[in-house]
Formats: structure tokens, sequence, C-alpha cells
């Protein structure tokens, strides 16, 4: 598998439920995500992004086909192999999940912790560092029930991107961001694949982003039905 296409899937199919109630989700997916690059799944409610994302994150069993993330094959990958993959990616899911007795601070820290990176002074001038560039240098001290939706959403994000994952997985991140902060959310994740080379896949219904993307993808009913590039 070469190293330098971060995400490649091949023959990719996804099934739901035992017995009568089996029901496939995914069909035959072909994917192969450049380095660097920021991908947007669009479709319609059900047609399968998250799913397909989640396979991609090792969030869940590869059933059938290949799924290969930073040239490990997830497909039959052991327990281990797959909490060290993890490590590597960056999740950025709706449900912000923030400890609601730390700050925000403390929150991001949480994000480096796991990875025992650097030592505790470095750690919280990457988190302060990072909470800067989403805008929060003013509510870095703040617990989360003083936050607004939108800026827990951003210390999340910040938790997400300060251990420089290669690659960051992201479902709807801009849900409940107003305009402006969406574009800081995403111009930010986009600089990084520029900067250090971050792949970033991106769930998203929000039109305000799109252009933002070098690719968009678009399922229906579990299946690719449209990929382009929108510089070309
Ligand atoms: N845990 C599960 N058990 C059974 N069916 C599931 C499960 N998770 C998802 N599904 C079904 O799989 C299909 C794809 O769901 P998925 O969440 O991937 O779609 P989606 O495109 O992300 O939708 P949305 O935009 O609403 O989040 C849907 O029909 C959904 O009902």
């Amino acid at each position: 598998m070469a190293e330098h296409d971060p995400i490649q899937v091949r023959g990719l199919n996804h099934f739901f439920g035992a017995g009568e109630a089996r029901k496939q989700v995914v069909f035959d997916i072909n994917l192969t995500i450049a380095a660097g690059s920021l991908t947007i799944l669009m479709g319609p409610s059900g047609s399968g992004k998250t799913t397909l994302l989640t396979l991609i994150g090792a969030l869940r069993d590869v059933q059938d086909g290949s799924v290969g993330v930073l040239a490990n094959e997830l497909n039959g990958a052991d327990e281990t192999a797959l909490v060290h993959l993890r490590q590597r990616l960056g999740f950025i899911f709706q449900a912000h999940n923030l400890h609601e007795s730390l700050t925000a601070t403390q929150n991001v820290l949480m994000g480096l912790q796991v990875h025992g990176k650097g030592n505790a002074a470095k750690q919280r001038k990457a988190a302060h560092h990072m909470l800067g560039l989403l805008g929060l240098s003013d509510r870095r001290d703040y617990m989360p029930g003083n936050l607004s939706g939108g800026q827990k959403q951003r210390v999340a994000v910040a938790r997400a991107l300060v251990p420089n994952p290669e690659i960051v997985l992201a479902d709807e991140p801009t849900a409940a961001l107003d305009k402006a902060s969406g574009h800081t959310v995403v111009a930010l994740l986009k600089s990084l694949g520029q900067s250090r080379g971050t792949t970033t896949v991106m769930v998203t219904h929000d039109p305000r982003i799109l252009e933002m993307a070098d690719r968009i993808i678009t399922l229906e009913d579990g299946r690719i039905v449209a990929d382009i590039t929108p510089q070309n």
C-alpha cells in the first residue's frame, strides 16, 4: 500500500443487522484520498456518510473489502493496531463531549495527554495557541457551561487538532457554528493541509463551505454518485 495516499478504500461493502433484518448500507466503495487534501462527503440523510467515515476512522469493523489508512489495512487488523492507528487520527463529531468540570484549556489538553506529547508547559502553550487560532483566546479559562454551542464546538475542534493528527475525520463540524466561525474552522483545516499535510475528510450539509473543498464526493443509497474537484 503506497504511503503517500493516506486513505485507500477498495470494494467496501457494509451491512447492519442480522438475519432477516440484515441490510446493506454501503455498496462497493472505491476511493483514494490524497495527502493534505480537504474532502467533503455529502448526500441525503441515510446515504452512508457517517458509516463510511467511521469505517475509515477504525471506529467500526470492516466486514467486506479493504480500507487502508496510513498504510494499515483495517480489515482483519487486531485491536492493538487499531488503537495505535486511532491515536494518529483527529475526530470531530457533533456531540462535542467536553468535560463539564474542566476549562476550555484543560479540555484541549486532554487531546494531548492521551498522546503524552511534550512537557506540561509546552502542552499548555500548544493548547493556548490552538484556542487562539480558533478565536477563543479570551475564553480559554471558561468552563463549557459558560460557553455557547458554537464556542464548545470550536473547543472540540481545538482538542482534535492540537496533537497534530495526520488525518482529521469530521462529522458536520460547522453545523453549530455561525458563518464566520464555520469559515474559521474550515480555513484552519485547509491551512493545516497545506502546512503539515493533514488530510481532512468532512461530512457536511453546509453549502457555505463547499467552495473551500479540494474534492466533493456525493453518496446516495450507499454508493458514490458524484466525485468532483471544484477547482477544475
Ligand atoms: N447502528 C446501526 N444499526 C442499523 N442501521 C444503521 C446503524 N447506523 C446506521 N444505520 C443505517 O445505515 C444507513 C446509513 O446511515 P448513516 O448514518 O451512515 O447515513 P448518513 O448519510 O450519515 O445520514 P445522516 O446525514 O442522517 O447522518 C441508514 O439507513 C441508517 O438507518
